[in-house]
């Protein structure tokens, strides 16, 4: 399944936002078949690459290249073949589980019919099925994100974006996605995700792209990382490429405001 053109390539990326640059200079070539574990600080510009990526924010400089097309040259058929899940998600609690994933499979080229059957299906592996026709309003964070991650997969698309795909899921569930992704990636999806969730970033990605202050700083497997770094965790590793080893201090400081009365 594995074939040398990337499914992802961007070469000197870079992002400014008023007089902020907030992308200093990307190259990154994906493969298919991997699963990128993107990791940074907050603020360092995971969403805003995922975003033009997506070909949902403009006035970048350099190029990107997602399924082997220009996404500045304006055609967007690329996107038929990428499910998105966002960091916040514009589910429409009016509606029913039902309503919006029939909704949305037609948005992917589904016909109405062919998106139920599989929602209906999807869900119910979810054990959602008794809920398919309740309203989103009344869903739990844990069924809602089950909904979203539905709703990217209905079209069965090639590239999968994913920001904080576990968010809120239990522990069964967790275990069920996990498994769900690396299935996918074996039959030659590609999987993108961000999450600030080290141990599952360290378990379930088969490459880790860490971003801080505009720049990729480390790139390669958990092994690899470990290896160049001689740190033991993921976390530890990120508290050290990323200069920090302050969080006593803070939470010190924190905790001593916090008594200020
Ligand atoms: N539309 C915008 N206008 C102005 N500044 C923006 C805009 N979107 C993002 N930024 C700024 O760009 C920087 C990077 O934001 P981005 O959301 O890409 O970070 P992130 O790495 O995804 O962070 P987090 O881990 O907190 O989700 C931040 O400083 C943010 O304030």
């Amino acid at each position: 399944m594995e074939t040398n053109h990337p499914v992802i390539s961007i070469r000197d990326l870079m992002m400014r936002y008023d007089t902020d640059l907030i992308l200093r200079g990307i190259d990154l070539d994906v493969y298919q078949g991997q699963i990128i574990g993107y990791i940074g600080p907050n603020g360092a510009g995971k969403s805003t690459t995922v975003k033009i990526m997506l070909g949902l924010v403009q006035g970048f400089t350099g190029s990107v290249s997602v399924l082997g097309q220009d996404v500045s040259n304006g055609d967007i058929k690329y996107k038929r073949r990428i499910g998105y899940v966002p960091e916040v998600a514009e589910l429409y609690d009016n509606l029913t589980a039902h309503e919006y994933l029939t909704f949305v499979g037609e948005l992917y080229g589904l016909d109405r019919d062919q998106a139920d059957r599989k929602a209906k299906k999807l869900m119910k592996q979810f054990s959602l099925e008794d809920v398919y026709y309740s309203r989103i309003s009344s869903f739990s964070k844990g069924m809602r994100q089950k909904v979203l991650l539905i709703s990217s997969l209905l079209h069965n698309p090639d590239l999968l974006f994913l920001d904080e795909p576990l968010s809120g899921l239990d522990a069964n569930s967790v275990m069920v996605v996990k498994e769900i992704l690396a299935q996918l990636a074996e039959q030659g999806k590609t999987i993108f995700y961000s999450s600030h969730i080290m141990d599952v970033v360290e378990k379930i990605s088969n490459r880790i792209i860490l971003l801080a202050e505009g720049k990729i700083v480390a790139d390669g497997s958990f092994d690899q990382l470990k290896e160049k770094n001689k740190e033991g965790s993921l976390e530890e590793i990120f508290n050290q490429l990323t200069g920090f080893n302050e969080h006593r201090q803070i939470a010190e400081d924190f905790v001593s405001i916090v008594q200020e009365v």
